[in-house]
Formats: structure tokens, sequence, C-alpha cells
């Protein structure tokens, strides 16, 4: 498959599209299931890069994976399970994070696990700090290897009393996954409560964990001796659903997304609707278009849930490209996810960079060197380019761009695309998008 993609852009998208299950979620659940003794299904999975990443990586430590695309089911069996070197998880774990992930999993189950340096969308510095800090204070012992981190657990894993400094995501998730094996009581203080984190909690207590949940963001898990297998269905993925609803708006199209779920959308339909987009919730999915007339600017900052997702901004950026007045988009998750508006601006968008917290929130980054406040005067109508695709999110966003640009855009790199936008080619032809 050719890694570039011709625009022939200046139409509104139109039509009805499928999102399944979510990238973010799915492949945490993968790596649930080498925690089971028994194996697992896990449903609504989506045909992506990053399904495949981690398929490759569990099939190497001797789990049977087998996907079915049509259905969207996966049979995960993890009953014999065997240690796979660093060298052969680097050459497999491609662009994804995921590998950090293993660790806890793999020190219960085989009481070693070896990590290669990560990959992910280079978004910012990416630290795996509060990961090592968690599995350490487990138990685990960390060597650094010249072909990554090796790890064991001499005496074991035992349950902790952590607080994070930041509620990351996979700082949660590690402790997580590495806490419902653990002897003892496991809290955690500033846990991050996304949805998916939500969707993780629920199929590790269909496998026998305890967990709760309490509201101002603390994790109690009671260790277990054992758990087993699940069967689960994914939630729905809130970014890809962000995503085309923002090309929706960018192009002043109309697009239905069946599988969409407005209990993990909050936020966005709330900012969809301030920049002038229309929605309807329906009993299969959501429908966004744009009315028509002018789109609103806004001010907005990302935040961790139940804030504005970082991975809707770039998105949401090229929709407000086309809004009258100036908006103000604040970034607080990452200190450098602008990278993409160079190539917004080239195609004609005008987009200001500050160093400065433009928010009523100081974030991480205020007096730090990192541009991580954009300012975007809009509508500015947008031309033809040729244009290099950045990372996941920043991707989807230029190709956003050159289907609402007047012309023909050459879009280079879209195989990054591919780890988190199921069938996206088909899905813009099915939006009638002029596409080759
Ligand atoms: C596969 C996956 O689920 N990816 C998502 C996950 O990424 P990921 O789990 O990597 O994101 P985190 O929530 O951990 O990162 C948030 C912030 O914490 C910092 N940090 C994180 C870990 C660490 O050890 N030290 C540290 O300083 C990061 O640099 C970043 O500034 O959550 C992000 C925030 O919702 C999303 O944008 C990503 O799409
Ligand atoms: C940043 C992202 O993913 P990852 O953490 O897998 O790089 C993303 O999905 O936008």
């Amino acid at each position: 498959m050719t890694d570039s993609i011709r625009v022939h852009g200046g139409e509104p998208l139109r039509g009805e599209i499928t999102v399944r299950g979510a990238k973010n979620f799915v492949s945490k659940a993968m790596v649930a299931a080498l925690l089971g003794s028994t194996p697992s299904t896990l449903r609504n999975v989506p045909n992506i890069r990053d399904v495949k990443v981690v398929s490759e990586l569990l099939r190497l430590h001797g789990a049977g994976v087998d996907y079915n695309v049509e259905s969207g089911e996966i049979a995960l069996d993890t009953t014999s399970l065997q240690y796979a070197d660093a060298l052969q998880i680097a050459t497999h774990a491609g662009s994804s994070r995921i590998p950090i992930l293993l660790c806890g999993p793999l020190l219960h189950r085989l009481g070693e696990a070896v990590i290669p340096d990560l990959g992910g969308c280079r978004i910012g510095d990416r630290p795996i700090n509060f990961h090592l800090e968690i599995l350490q204070k487990f138990g685990a012992q960390v060597e650094e290897g010249g072909d990554g981190l090796h790890l064991t657990a001499p005496n074991g894993l035992t349950g902790i009393a952590h607080t994070l400094s930041y509620p990351s995501v996979g700082a949660t998730e590690q402790l997580l996954l590495t806490g419902v094996l653990a002897k003892g009581i496991t809290t955690l203080e500033n846990a991050a409560v996304e949805p998916e984190i939500k969707d993780l909690i629920d199929t590790l207590q269909k496998m026998g964990a305890i967990i709760s949940v309490d509201t101002d963001r603390s994790i109690t898990i009671e260790g277990v001796e054992t758990l087993h297998g699940y069967d689960h269905t994914a939630l729905a993925d809130r970014i890809e659903v962000g995503s085309w609803a923002s090309a929706a708006l960018a192009t002043r199209g109309d697009v239905m997304i069946h599988g969409a779920q407005q209990r993990t959308m909050g936020m966005f339909l709330n900012v969809f609707r301030k920049v002038g987009g229309e929605f309807d919730v329906r009993q299969d999915g959501i429908r966004f278009w744009h009315p028509g007339g002018d789109l609103n600017a806004i001010a907005l900052q990302t935040d961790v849930h139940p804030g504005f997702m970082t991975d809707w901004q770039q998105p949401l950026v090229v929709a407000l490209t086309q809004a009258k007045g100036l908006s103000i988009v604040h970034e607080t998750v990452y200190e450098n996810r602008f990278g993409f508006t160079e190539a917004l601006v080239a195609m004609g968008a005008e987009v200001q960079l500050y160093r400065e917290c433009l928010g009523d929130k100081k974030c991480r980054f205020g007096q730090r060197n990192f541009r991580h406040s954009a300012v975007i005067s809009g509508p500015t109508p947008l031309h033809a380019a040729d244009i290099e695709v950045p990372d996941l999110r920043g991707g989807f966003s230029h190709l956003i761009a050159a289907l609402a640009a007047k012309g023909t855009s050459t879009v280079s790199g879209i195989g990054i695309i591919d780890r988190g936008y199921e069938a996206f080619r088909d899905k813009l032809t099915a939006l009638g998008a002029a596409v080759e």
C-alpha cells in the first residue's frame, strides 16, 4: 500500500461511517489477558496497526491470538506464556508504547520482563519515570541492559500506597495491571480516570479483581491470588469519533457516526456546540454537522478526564481555522503538540504559538521553553499543499486540512494514521471525499 494520498479538497464530507473499539483501551485489555489463567475474548476490536503490534508482542510471549476482523472478536489464549527477549520485542513493538505495560503481568506470570526503547507519538518527551517508580515500589528490580530494561521480582510483588504527581493514564494502568495480583492492598491517589481506564477496571473486575474507584481520583485494589479470562466488549473510540466530527465541521459537512457513545464524549460535545456545530445523539451513534453560516471562535484548554482530551485538540484546531475571530487553545497534557500547525500555516491558516499558559490554568509547561498555547485567527481559506504527516493525530488533522482546502494536496507518511484509524481510506471514500 502506498504511503501517500492525493486529496482533491473543498467538498463537504457527507455520509455514514462506523467506529469500533478504542485504541487506547483495546491494547491494554489485550495486555490484561496475560493476567488470566484461562482464555479471554475481546469484542468490538478495530483493525488498526496498534492491535497488530500488540498481537505480535503477545505471540512472542507464547500467547495464542486469533482475530476475526469482520466480527471484531479477538480470542486470547495466554495459558502457555514464555519469556521473549528485548530485541524481538523492539522489532515488533513498532511505534507502540505498550511494552511498558507488559511489565507487571509478565513479572506476575514469568518472574521477569524486558522492555526496549518505547515508541508512541513524538508529541513531547514522554518519559517512563512514573512507571519505573511504581514497578520498583511493588518490588521489581530494574536493570539497564544494552537492549533495554530487564525487570525481575525476586521477592514477588507486594501492594503499595502511591500518589501520582500528575494523573498519567499509562502510570495508572501500570498500577492496575500490577496491583491486581500483588500481595495485599494497593492504593493510588491522583489517578487518571479516563473512560478507557474505567473500561479496563471493568475488565479486570470480570477477571476476578477487587478494585474500587472513589470520586476523588483515588483507587484501591485488594490483591487476589489468581485471575481468570474475560469476555468483554470494548467501549467506542471517542478520539476517532471526535476526529471525524471535526472533519465534518471543517469541511462544512454532515457525518453520521455509528457506534459513537455520548457518555464518553461529553466535553467534546459541549465544545462542538459552542463552536457552532450541531449534533444529534441517536440510538446507535451520533450525527455531526455544520449548520451553515459562521463558526464561533472559542477559548479551550486540554486536560485530563473529565476535561477536553488532548487527542481531540489537533483535529479540532483545523476546524477552528474556519471559525470567525480569535480562538485560544492551551495544551496542558503534552508540551509539544502544536508542531502540526506548521503545515496548516503553510496552507493559509493563521496560527501563532506561545510559550505562556494562555488559559485560566497554569500548567506544568508554563515557565519553560515549550510553545504549548496557540492563537488561531479565522476564518482563513485553506489552499492545497504537499504535507508530511508528523504523528497520528497530527496526521489525521493534515488530512482534514487537505479535505477542507481547495485544490489537490498530497499527504505523505499516512501509514502512521493506520495506528489509530480503522480503514480511514474506505471511510473517506464512503463520505464522498475525492482521494487517490
Ligand atoms: C496508548 C494510550 O493510551 N495513549 C494515550 C495515553 O498516553 P500515555 O499513557 O502515554 O499518557 P500519560 O497520561 O501517561 O501522559 C500524560 C503526561 O504525563 C507525563 N508522564 C507520563 C508518564 C511518566 O512516566 N512520566 C511523565 O512525566 C507525559 O509526558 C505527559 O506529559 O494517555 C494520553 C493522555 O490522555 C493520550 O494522549 C494518549 O493517546
Ligand atoms: C498519543 C497517542 O497515542 P500513543 O500514546 O499510542 O502514542 C494518540 O492516540 O493520540
